[in-house]
C-alpha cells in the first residue's frame, strides 16, 4: 500500500544572514501492506510530518520514490489524493458553512451521493462526540471539537488508505480513547490501512501492529512493538529496600544476575530507597533473588517488575529517551514549519488542500 525508497527532503533556512539546510528527512525506507496500522513514533522534529507531507503529495521529495495506493506521489498526485483520507496535523481551513454541510460537501466531492454523505457523517458525528454539532459553524467549536471534525472530514469518503497526523493530540482521554476504538474499528470492519504519526508511546503502542521509530530523519527501527521491545534488555526488576545501609549488598546481589550497562542502559542503580536493575526473564530469576536477599539479611519493602516500554527501545536505539529528544528538539527551537524562511524546493501549500476538493 506503501512503499518509499531513500526519501529525502532539505530545507533551506535563513536566520538574518545566515544560510541553513536542514536534512529534515535522510533518505527513507518505507513498507506498509494493505489493511496494517503502523504508528510512526518520533520525538518533535524527527520528520515525522515532511514524511508524511510527501507521501500525501504536498510536499515533493528532494530525492527518492514513493508510490501509495500503487500510485506515484509524483507523476500520479492526483490518483494518490483520491486513494487517500488524509487529516493533518495543522487541522484544516473551514468556510464559513455549517459543519455538517461542510462535511457533506467533502464526501459528496469523492463522489458520494448526499445520503451516503448524510448518514456516514451523522454516525461519524456521533462516534466522534460531536452529536448535537451538525449545525454549528466550525468557528463557534472548541479546539477540541475541530479537531474531530478534522478527523470526521478525512474519514467521510471512507478511504481505504488514512493518513493520521497526531491525531490524538490536543483531545482530552475521553475523546482520544473514542478515537483509539474508531481506527481499530476501521481496520477490523474495512480492512482499512492507516499510518499515523505520534509522540505518543502508549498510542503507538496499543493501536499499531508495526512501529517504525524515526529520529533526526532516519528509521532506526521497523518492526511490531512486542518485537522492538524483545530487543531490549530484558525487565527492570525495581527492590524497594528496608535498611538504607543495605543498599549497596542489595545492589551487589541484583547486579550478580543483571545485565550490564549498554547502549544507553545503565546497569544496577540505586535511587534513594530503590535498586534498579534489568533481568531477562523477571519471573525466572525473582525466586533466587529473594532467597539470595533473605540470605544476605535484607529486607524489601516492595518489589517490582517493569516491562521494557518504546521508551525503553528508543533509548537504546538512539542513546536518549524520547523526552529527552523532544526536550532538546524543543530548546534548539526545532519545530514548526513557518518558524524559517523555506526554501524554493519546498512546496508547502495549504494542507487542507487535501481536506478540501479533490483537485
Ligand atoms: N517548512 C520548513 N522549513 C524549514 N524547516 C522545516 C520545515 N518543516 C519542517 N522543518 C524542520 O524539519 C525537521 C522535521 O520536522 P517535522 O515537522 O517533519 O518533524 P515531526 O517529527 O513531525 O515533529 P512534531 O512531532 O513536532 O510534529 C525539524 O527540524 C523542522 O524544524
Amino acid at each position: 500500500m506503501i512503499r518509499a525508497r531513500g526519501l529525502v527532503q532539505t530545507f533551506h533556512t535563513r536566520q538574518g544572514k545566515q544560510k541553513t539546510e536542514v536534512r529534515a528527512v535522510d533518505g527513507v525506507d518505507i513498507d506498509v501492506e494493505e489493511g496494517e496500522v503502523v504508528g510512526f513514533l518520533g520525538p518533535n522534529g524527527a520528520g515525522k510530518t515532511t514524511t508524511l507531507r510527501m507521501l500525501t503529495t504536498l510536499l515533493k521529495p528532494t530525492a527518492g520514490e514513493a508510490t501509495v495506493a500503487g500510485y506515484d506521489v509524483v507523476s500520479q498526485a492526483q490518483d494518490v489524493r483520491r486513494s487517500i483520507g488524509y487529516v493533518s496535523q495543522a487541522g484544516g481551513t473551514f468556510s464559513a458553512a455549517r459543519a455538517g454541510e461542510e462535511v457533506m460537501d467533502h464526501g459528496m466531492l469523492y463522489g458520494r451521493t448526499k445520503a451516503e454523505v448524510e448518514k456516514r457523517g451523522k454516525e461519524l458525528f456521533d462516534q466522534l462526540q460531536l452529536d448535537g454539532l451538525w449545525t454549528r459553524m466550525p468557528k463557534n467549536m472548541s479546539g477540541g471539537q475541530k479537531r474531530r471534525l478534522d478527523i470526521v472530514m478525512g474519514l467521510i469518503h471512507e478511504p481505504t488508505l488514512v493518513f493520521l497526523d497526531e491525531p490524538t493530540t490536543g483531545l482530552d482521554p475521553q475523546a482520544r480513547a473514542n478515537l483509539w476504538e474508531h481506527i481499530a474499528d476501521l481496520r477490523a470492519r474495512r480492512g482499512a490501512t492507516v499510518f499515523l504519526t505520534t509522540h505518543y508511546l502508549d498510542e503507538a503502542d496499543t493501536l499499531s501492529d508495526r512501529i517504525l521509530i524515526i529520529d533526526r530523519g532516519r528509521i532506526v527501527a521497523a518492526d511490531t512493538s512486542e518485537n522492538l521491545k524483545a530487543q531490549v534488555a530484558g525487565d527492570l526488576i525495581d527492590l524497594e529496600v528496608s535498611d538504607p545501609d543495605r543498599l549497596t549488598v542489595a545492589a551487589e546481589k541484583l547486579g550478580s544476575i543483571a545485565e550490564p550497562p549498554r547502549d544507553g542502559l545503565p546497569g544496577v542503580e540505586i535511587e534513594e530507597q530503590h535498586v534498579r536493575g534489568r533481568v531477562q526473564r523477571a519471573g525466572r530469576a525473582i525466586p533466587g533473588l529473594l532467597r539470595d536477599l533473605d540470605q544476605g539479611g535484607i529486607t524489601l519493602d516492595s518489589i517490582e517488575v517493569h516491562r521494557p516500554t518504546l521508551d525503553d527501545v528508543f533509548l537504546t536505539l538512539t542513546g536518549r529517551s524520547l523526552r529527552d529528544a523532544e526536550d532538546a528538539a524543543e530548546a534548539a527551537g526545532e519545530h514548526p514549519a513557518g518558524d524559517a524562511e523555506t526554501s524554493d524546493d519546498a512546496d508547502t501549500s495549504n494542507d487542507s488542500a487535501l481536506t478540501g476538493a479533490d483537485q
